[in-house]
């Protein structure tokens, strides 16, 4: 029997790929299902999304976008019962890349392959968080890039150097099992995935599918240090880094002393003074390769 799957499209995410190219080798990849295609606005693409998954049944939603629109398709289908494809077309990609998705033909073969994961969900504050969130220096780095003229890794690179210049710590105070830590970090992680789209593997012992998130603070000081710690950041190594501390939990709360900036999932996030996080009941299935 046929299946019919929701392809929700970012026009304008990642490097500009061509869409009606990509649209072109989503659908001949898929052939022999019915693929129909949607474009995401920009403006309340959440309600949207559910109105379409409602007008049918659907066997599936395919995501064609950056973290950002998968975070927003993911909100939308909360409590549905729908494995999620994700065909990669944003800067970074991170979330794709631990499913082992590294450009469209992969996505297509996973969703043809019909293997999927259980992720689990995290909720901080009123948000969805499904793999990597931060305060600091990524957040600013997200921040700087996101107001750019351009979009992209170029976009990423530009604002990476501005951002070295103002690498600083800041102080945060972490709940955590019934004890309170007051740490100075210049990069406070709450990960559920283990490795930005960059490839810098933040959690080696992260597991997306476990019922638990890890929170680990930076705060390489120096030259030297930041080059040990990227070493380590590249070789996986992190939890031997002496400027890293790492905690493992179910929930937490965090109070942002010195109003580092914070992203969810690569959205930049309105100021925020404290975060609290916790299990969100739902999981997604995401197609993936092995
Ligand atoms: N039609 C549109 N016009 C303008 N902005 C849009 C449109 N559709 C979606 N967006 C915006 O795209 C952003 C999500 O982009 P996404 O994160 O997927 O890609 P990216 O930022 O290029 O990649 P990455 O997250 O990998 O850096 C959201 O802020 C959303 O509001």
């Amino acid at each position: 029997m046929d299946k019919d799957y929701l392809f929700v499209l970012n026009p304008i995410s990642g490097e500009g790929d061509d869409r009606e190219e990509v649209k072109e080798m989503v659908c001949n990849s898929l052939y022999g299902t019915n693929v129909e295609i949607w474009e995401t606005t920009g403006k309340d693409d959440v309600r949207k999304v559910k109105e379409m998954l409602q007008k049918q049944d659907w066997d599936g939603v395919l995501v064609g976008g950056g973290d950002g629109t998968v975070k927003m398709v993911v909100e939308a289908i909360l409590g549905m019962d729908l494995p999620l494809g994700i065909i990669p077309l944003g800067s970074a990609n991170g979330l794709a890349t631990g499913f082992g998705i590294h450009g469209i033909s992969d996505a297509c073969h996973a969703i043809k392959t019909g293997k999927v994961k259980g992720v689990d969900l995290w909720r901080i504050n009123e948000e969805i968080c499904i793999h990597l969130s931060d305060f600091g220096f990524n957040a600013g780095l997200v921040k700087k890039s996101t107001g750019q003229a351009g979009r992209g890794m170029m976009s990423y690179f530009k604002s990476s150097v501005a951002q070295f210049t103002e690498l600083r710590p800041y102080q945060f105070e972490i709940h955590i099992k019934g004890e309170t830590f007051v740490v100075e970090a210049r990069m406070l992680v709450i990960a559920n995935g283990n490795k930005y789209g960059t490839g810098a593997l933040i959690n080696p012992s992260g597991k997306i599918d476990d019922g638990k998130f890890e929170v680990i603070a930076l705060n390489p000081e120096g030259i030297d240090e930041i080059v040990s710690l990227s070493v380590d950041l590249f070789k996986g190594t992190l939890e031997s880094n002496e400027t890293v501390k790492i905690w493992k939990a179910e929930k937490a709360e965090v109070k942002n002393l010195d109003g580092a900036d914070f992203q969810i999932d690569g959205e930049v996030m309105p100021q925020t003074e404290s975060i609290s996080i916790k299990a969100e009941m739902n999981k997604v299935n995401f197609f993936y390769l092995e």
